[in-house]
């Protein structure tokens, strides 16, 4: 039973949703999953336990599958093969194939039209929604929070478990609300405000947290800002990011595929108005946030927390590990930013990969070049975002420009699939992670938002990339 006397958060709300047994002093909770996304790379093992104990998928209905880490953004060949970057990477994908298969699981195989990178797909094609417990074994699983959902990434043996049961073991984590106060200035975005508030509370300072994400500044953005915000919430450590659904939210959901139709899904609108934080609901931290001062952010370090204003310089290291990093990104202290060359930039990943991203470095790469010596990647972050981008000539935009238009997956952000550049390289990208080696062996990585990322390629060196955003308006 809820207790419906207590003013209840967002997060409260969908907790109490989903208790099947409570939690007690001696054993955490036993959770509900209304919706379980898979992947090749953490489902092999699990389906391997469960093919052992001669286990069945409990809800092969509850669960959608997709290949994206070690998926080649090179084309088949004529023969319908594709260029895997090894032999693991191949056998993951046929792994879930064959999974998949015999499990009676929905997959989005390679060549499937509605086939990406598993937190891009969830919410295209509207199987991500407002008030469900969403999982997978990977830990940006927490995009899907725009969506007022409570989504968090889980370990491998976890997804045995959800397979299995359908449910799975928490402990319910204490609540934090980021409040961002004011609005945006131009220029400035979602993928900027992550930055910023990661750089306030640290890469951990959201640990054993609920985020709940509010403020004008979140109102105000896209249902795609949103996702990139909640993307970015485990970089500061948290469990899970979430906005509580709104207009937008619906408005974003109606009529795609898995989404709910006719009096169904009046009815689900009324239930989803119903979720949003109570005015009373305390949480047990309170973060807030001045958006009004954010300017466009970039990383210096080699954790997603050292970020900084892009028309700043880079700060004298203090410490022993912020000396290391310094060390390994090699930009010199007291340096503007801005004089920092770049050799690569990577525009992709579940953080900013949708057509709203593209549409961004487009306007910034529009009738220019990438610089010389700079190579360039765009890759979208699913197949539908693929079309739409190229019902758009945006792909032209970037191929004339001089960067390489490339199949959807998570390509260069993690490299999994053969994407990397060469010790040294300095690579602008707009993925989640700046982690030493990530991108390759040796490999510097810049987070920065999508216009960033495309300013950077045009100049070969951190660029700001509000001159070039308030050009195009002057000019529309
Ligand atoms: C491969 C997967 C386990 C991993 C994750 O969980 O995040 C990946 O998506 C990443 O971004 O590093
Ligand atoms: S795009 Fe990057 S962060 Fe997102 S799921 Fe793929 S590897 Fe992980």
């Amino acid at each position: 039973m809820t207790d419906i006397s207590r003013p209840k958060s967002l997060f409260d709300k969908l907790w109490e949703r989903h208790i099947v047994v409570p939690e007690t002093d001696e054993s955490p909770a036993v959770l509900y999953i209304d919706l379980h996304l898979v992947h090749e790379v953490t489902s092999p093992q699990a389906f391997a336990v469960l093919n052992q104990r001669g286990l069945k998928v409990r809800r092969p209905d509850r669960i959608v599958a997709t290949m994206d880490h070690s998926t080649p953004t090179l084309p088949a060949n004529e023969n319908g093969e594709y260029p895997y970057a090894n032999e693991q990477a191949k056998n993951q994908v046929e792994t879930l194939i064959k999974n998949a298969a015999d499990h009676d699981i929905e997959l989005f195989n390679m060549g499937d039209p509605r086939r990406g990178i598993v937190h891009v797909i969830g919410p295209e094609l509207g199987a991500t929604q407002p008030g469900k417990t969403i999982v997978c074994g990977d830990s940006h699983t927490s995009t899907h929070g725009a969506f007022g959902a409570l989504a968090f990434g889980i370990g491998t043996t976890e997804v045995g478990h959800v397979l299995a049961t359908q449910c799975i073991l928490q402990r319910k984590p204490k609540s934090m609300r980021i409040t961002f106060e004011g609005s945006l200035p131009s220029g400035v975005g979602a993928k900027d405000m992550a930055l910023a508030f990661i750089a306030q509370i640290g890469a951990d300072g959201g640990q054993g947290y609920a985020v709940e994400f509010a403020g004008e500044a979140v109102r105000d953005l896209s249902m795609e800002g949103r996702m990139t915000l909640c993307n970015m919430s485990i970089e500061g450590g948290a469990r899970s990011g979430m906005v509580a659904p709104d207009e937008k939210t619906f408005e974003f959901l109606k009529g795609r595929d898995f989404a709910p139709k006719g009096a169904d899904w009046d009815a689900a609108v009324e239930d989803w108005k119903s979720l949003a934080t109570d005015e009373e609901a305390s949480f047990d931290r309170e973060v807030v946030v001045d958006a009004s001062k954010i300017r466009p952010m970039i990383t210096y370090g080699v954790s997603p927390d050292a970020a900084g204003a892009v028309d700043g310089t880079t700060p004298e290291p203090k410490t022993e590990p912020q000396l290391h990093a310094s060390e390994y990104m090699k930009f010199g202290a007291g340096r503007p930013f801005s004089e920092v060359e770049v050799n690569r930039v990577f525009i992709g990943s579940c953080t900013n990969s949708r057509i709203s991203d593209l549409r961004e470095a487009a306007m910034v790469m529009r009738g220019r070049k990438v610089s010389d010596g700079v190579i360039a990647l765009v890759v979208p972050g699913s197949e539908a975002v693929k079309r739409a981008a190229e019902a758009e000539n945006l792909h032209k935009i970037f191929i004339e420009a001089g960067a390489e238009w490339r199949e959807p997956g998570c390509s260069m952000c993690l490299g999994m699939n053969g994407d990397q550049g060469q010790p040294g390289d300095l690579v602008v990208s707009t993925s989640n992670r700046n982690f030493i080696g990530r991108q390759g062996k040796g490999v510097r990585t810049v987070l920065a938002s999508p216009a960033t990322a495309a300013a950077s390629a045009i100049e070969g060196r951190i660029a700001d990339p509000r001159s070039y955003l308030s050009d195009q308006k002057e000019s529309a």
